[in-house]
């Protein structure tokens, strides 16, 4: 038989979509979370070995999650992820580490009423607890942010070879659905204050300049971020070019200054970047497993 070793694992279970209501008044709020738990730590023998003895079943870790969220209520995804961690670690000794991720669909009060919401469909919050022994990681963030502006944005100066077709342009509609991860250097932070603030810097930023790539804008919005924010040293963005192609009306002699558009959906650009403080310690180990940034 070949010889194989066991390299990296992790598990848990995906996508537990928990519901807490705090009726602590009449007037409740809700959070609203779909929970990936997953452990690291001493399981070779489950895998090896077929020995269950040290293997937290997914069942329990879904029940965990369930069970927590009532016990300590749910204040902000960071913080209830960051109780499930220290559940874990403490709880089983071969449970070295893991990795707790949400995704939070937020509800506004209908006509600011007490127990009925509407649910916000602008953007999908995200939190992410990695632990590592007694280190903690708290990586926020949101995706399915879509943005657009119709002017203020161009391309021009890239490389010509044989196969450039694209015209320069100084005037284009910029388009994209943002979605961005940010590492906190600290778990001490009020999360949901974080999350607005770094929301309207982010919506801000992509106003207030003349766009020469969406890779400028980027990068202008991760160094706003940085600026307003110590306890965050780096910030990732994943975030599509919906390029808008004026339509050519030229078969019916209509003229069109970049009024009507064809919204392509594919391909797309895909532009991502890193923003990370100067001197910042590099925490590559907490981003393994978030899919989708560079
Ligand atoms: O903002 C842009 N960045 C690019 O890298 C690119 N490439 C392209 O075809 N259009 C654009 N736009």
């Amino acid at each position: 038989m070949t010889n194989v070793v066991l390299g990296k694992t992790q598990y848990g279970k995906a996508e537990n979509h928990v519901v807490r209501v705090n009726r602590t008044t009449d007037r409740h709020t809700l959070r609203d979370l779909v929970v990936t738990s997953q452990l690291r730590g001493d399981f070779d023998a489950v895998h090896t070995h077929g020995d269950n003895a040290h293997c937290v079943a997914t069942d329990t870790q879904k029940n965990t999650v369930f069970a927590l969220a009532q016990k300590h209520d749910i204040t902000t995804p960071e913080d209830y992820l960051g109780i499930l961690a220290d559940h874990f670690t403490s709880e089983f000794d071969w449970v070295s580490g893991g990795r707790w991720a949400a995704d939070e669909h937020a509800w506004a009060r209908i006509n600011d009423h007490d127990h009925c919401f509407v649910q916000n469909k602008d953007e999908i919050r995200t939190a992410v607890v990695v632990a590592d022994g007694d280190q903690r990681t708290v990586i926020s963030g949101f995706k399915g942010l879509t943005v657009l502006k119709s002017t203020e944005s161009g391309f021009v100066g890239y490389p010509k070879d044989q196969y450039t077709t694209l015209p320069e342009t100084e005037d284009r509609v910029l388009s994209t659905d943002i979605a961005t991860r940010w590492r906190y250097n600290t778990d001490d932070v009020d999360y949901d204050a974080a999350y607005e603030d770094v929301k309207s810097i982010i919506l801000d930023k992509f106003t207030d300049h003349y766009s020469r790539a969406l890779q400028e804008t980027l990068y202008l919005m991760g160094q706003a971020v940085i600026e307003a924010h110590p306890e965050i040293d780096e910030i990732k963005f994943s975030c599509p070019n919906k390029h808008h192609f004026v339509y050519d009306l030229g078969f019916c002699g209509e003229s069109n200054n970049n009024e009507t558009h064809y919204a392509a959906d594919r391909p797309y650009g895909l532009i991502e970047a890193t923003i990370r403080r100067e001197d910042a310690p590099e925490a590559e180990a907490a981003w393994d497993g978030i899919a989708g940034f560079c």
